[in-house]
């Protein structure tokens, strides 16, 4: 009850701040062509105006470019000339009255203005997210934009742009609203049978047999959404490839090559690598985190030991593994032969060194690549089958069905409550209040993805991932 209190006070404390305007170079720190300083809220206007030499000169229309010399509002100095754009509430990004200040892009430029704005009163600085904030309170968008939002701004990869402006876009979330009024509807039957149940038996069951009908259907829609593979967030978390391998059969080589750096120590001492090294990969637009690990092998060695294990842990997790073999052991050792699965590329490395001889176990490998780190044979076409395996993990991803794709375990769990609670209504839906009880928790299970519902502690985690000025 206290930390309920505590957090309705917490929530009511945010809100109350947002009658101040706010303020934030809303482009990136530093030189540049251009700089934007954005300000918020219901003083934005009368900023603007306390911002110009003669403090009663009209301001622009709306949503047009005007160029406005800007003055600091006491010492009336002449700081930049400037581009301004005035969106007035309800059609802006916060919904509020926004204006932009589009200044030359130099440091001083850019100080001075932040001075000067912080001298107008009723006038604060922005916090993280601020601006994304207000815009969530004003219903421009939904949870689920706001962490598209979040995904387009931490983007590394074309595929990853892609599936942020769709959650942006807010059709994924439509998708779950429209699940949520289906429900909501449902429920309203199911409490009228509460109601009325003993009176009208005829009418309700025939119009009730069709409310447990649509939950099945839609318990099904769920079920196969949630089978997809995680492809969402894997795509939003990067594919995981693991470099794999008995001490020395060249590992490490291999990743500096793919990384196009020196990112881990190459040497012949058997055993060199202990710690998981990674590097971030743009896979034919697909972002990749490859990682190479200690060589599998029995050892009395207690960091190799712990070094081995964690090459385990890697392999457990990883989607896509390359399995590097020494190609002057005559057959692949045995205890690597194990590691082979339908997600393991064998790459028989050294070939410069030795002609290449396949054993059996490579039959179960996904594919069989012979390179040589040393002399760079091979590598494109190793390059090149790895670009397929990543781009095929997305293959079934047409534009349509991205539109479902899950991008967040916070969304699957709320999916997987929501599955549990119409599974239980299905078990018992003639037990009227029991019934509407479950529906009632499914219906509060999908409307927390949206954030229809305590949205307030994933807000906070949110925002403190986003940039001031965002
Ligand atoms: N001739 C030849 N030597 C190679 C090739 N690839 C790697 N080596 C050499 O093999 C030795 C081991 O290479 P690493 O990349 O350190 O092997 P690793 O698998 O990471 O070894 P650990 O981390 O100890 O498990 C080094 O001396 C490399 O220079 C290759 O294609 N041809
Ligand atoms: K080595
Ligand atoms: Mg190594």
């Amino acid at each position: 009850m206290v930390r309920m209190l505590q957090r309705t006070l917490r929530w009511s404390g945010r809100r109350s701040v947002s009658t101040d305007t706010i303020y934030a170079l809303s482009s990136a720190e530093g030189r540049a062509g251009v700089a934007v300083v954005r300000i918020s809220g219901p003083q934005a206007n009368w900023c603007l105006m306390q911002l110009s030499k003669d403090k009663k000169k009209p301001l622009p229309k709306p949503r047009m470019a005007v160029v406005r010399d800007i003055h600091h509002p006491t010492s009336r100095e002449l700081l930049d000339s400037a581009m301004a754009i005035r969106f007035p509430q309800p059609k802006s990004f916060t919904g509020e009255d926004v204006v932009e200040l589009h200044l030359h892009g130099s440091r001083p430029v850019v100080k001075g203005v932040l001075q000067a704005l912080a001298e107008i009163p009723s006038c604060r600085p922005a916090e993280a997210g601020e601006f994304t904030e207000r815009a969530f309170e004003n219903h421009k968008m939904d949870l689920m934009q706001v962490e598209g939002l979040a995904d387009l701004l931490n983007a590394e990869t074309e595929a990853q742009r892609k599936q942020a402006l769709h959650q942006i876009s807010g059709s994924v979330g439509q998708v779950y609203e429209e699940w949520r009024m289906t429900l909501i509807r449902c429920m309203a039957h199911a409490e009228a049978m509460i109601d009325f149940g003993d009176d009208e038996d005829d009418v309700t069951d025939a119009a009730y047999d069709s409310v447990i009908l649509k939950v099945q259907e839609l318990l099904g829609s769920i079920q196969k959404h949630l089978a997809d593979g995680r492809r969402g967030e894997i795509l939003r978390n990067g594919v995981q490839v693991a470099i794999l391998g008995a001490p020395n059969a060249g590992k490490s080589s291999l990743l500096n090559i793919l990384a196009q750096r020196d990112a881990a120590i190459v040497s012949p001492i058997a055993g060199t690598t202990r710690d998981i090294v990674q590097v971030p990969l743009n896979l034919a637009g697909y972002p990749v985190t490859l990682s190479d690990t200690a060589g599998i092998r029995e050892t009395d060695d207690i960091i190799e030991q712990e070094g081995v294990l964690r090459a385990h842990k890697c392999r457990e997790e990883a989607h896509i593994k390359l399995l590097v073999v020494d190609v002057q052991g005559s057959n692949i050792k045995e205890s690597v032969e194990t590691l082979i699965d339908q997600n393991t590329i064998v790459v028989l490395n050294k070939s410069d060194l030795a002609s290449v001889q396949l054993s059996s176990e490579v039959k179960n490998a996904k594919a069989v690549c012979s390179i040589s780190c040393q002399s760079g044979i091979g590598i494109d076409s190793l390059l090149e089958i790895l670009q397929r395996q990543v781009s095929e993990m997305f293959s079934h991803v047409n534009d349509e069905a991205q539109g479902l794709l899950i991008t967040r375990e916070r969304h699957r769990k709320h999916l997987n409550d929501c599955v549990i609670h119409l599974s239980n209504f299905l078990e018992h839906p003639h037990q009227s209040e029991l019934a509407a009880e479950d529906l009632r928790r499914a219906i509060h299970s999908i409307g927390r993805i949206v954030g229809r519902v305590d949205v307030e502690d994933i807000l906070d985690v949110l925002f403190k991932d986003f940039c001031i000025g965002k």
